[in-house]
């Protein structure tokens, strides 16, 4: 279950909000090793949550919302994967639909960030989805797969085995308007085929698959129900650590 808190929280913020999650889930119940518990903070905050982290030896992986292609060197603005990784971070975010729309990233550009991130040591969660026009016209399930073929060129089976895909429709984030749990399996389960076609079941069995989009304690019961979704990746509700906690514990959540 990751948190992408997307442009929210600041430093000390993001020590409260993470000191709050670990405290949320250390009960018995929680078995970290079932749920991976990820956060996804700005870069601004890396480092306090490092600290926190590191200091307090919490059982909650983070990670990086978006990496430079580029190794080092005149890119101002830009963070490299041996930066984050060095910062600890276990994920990167690669691809979400908003830096795809507001920075027009393509599928090439996000396999570039995808193989930089796992060369540096970190597991991309690439993400892919359908907007609402491709959804109305039923494209959805090929316009998704074209994008994760794009994302995923170059990398062997081994390392898809290990990789994070999430599919996130466009249409459903910070929408309120959440894909069915269908919706959801109909994607997720061909996304899986599509590793399998091309890499084995070596490849799509070990594979995990995130689904996002207004994901919320009261209705993550039921998209975690379904064969071919993971997990979650989570904007609005993970600055709620009653709500991101409640994901995070979806198996005591009712099945809507
Ligand atoms: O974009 C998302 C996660 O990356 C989903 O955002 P919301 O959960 O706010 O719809």
């Amino acid at each position: 279950m990751a948190g992408n808190w997307k442009m929210n929280l600041n430093h000390q913020e993001a020590v409260v909000t993470v000191q709050k999650l670990a405290w949320t889930l250390s009960d018995k119940r929680h078995d970290f090793g079932k749920v991976e518990v990820v956060v996804v903070p700005p870069f601004t905050d890396l480092r306090s949550v490092q600290t926190l982290v590191d200091g307090d030896r919490l059982s909650i992986r983070y990670g990086a919302q978006d990496v430079s292609v580029h190794d080092n060197g005149a890119y101002t603005g830009e963070i490299s994967a041996a930066m984050l990784s060095k910062l600890g971070c276990s994920y990167v975010v690669v691809g979400h639909s908003e830096r795809r729309m507001y920075h027009n990233e393509s599928d090439e550009l996000v396999n570039a960030k995808a193989h930089k991130s796992l060369h540096a040591g970190m597991t991309p969660i690439v993400c892919v989805g359908e907007g609402l026009d491709v959804r109305k016209a039923g494209e959805h399930v090929a316009f998704t797969l074209t994008q994760l073929d794009g994302s995923l060129d170059g990398f062997t089976a081994e390392q898809v085995a290990g990789l994070v895909v999430a599919y996130e429709p466009v249409w459903a984030i910070g929408t309120g308007e959440v894909a069915t749990p269908d919706d959801a399996q109909e994607v997720c389960a061909a996304i899986r085929e599509r590793v399998r076609a091309v890499h084995g079941d070596g490849a799509a069995g070990g594979l995990r698959i995130l689904y996002g989009g207004s994901v919320k304690a009261a209705n993550v019961g039921g998209i975690m129900e379904k064969a071919d979704v993971d997990g979650c990746l989570v904007g609005g509700a993970s600055l709620q650590v009653d709500e991101f906690g409640g994901i995070c514990r979806f198996y005591d959540m009712p099945v809507l």
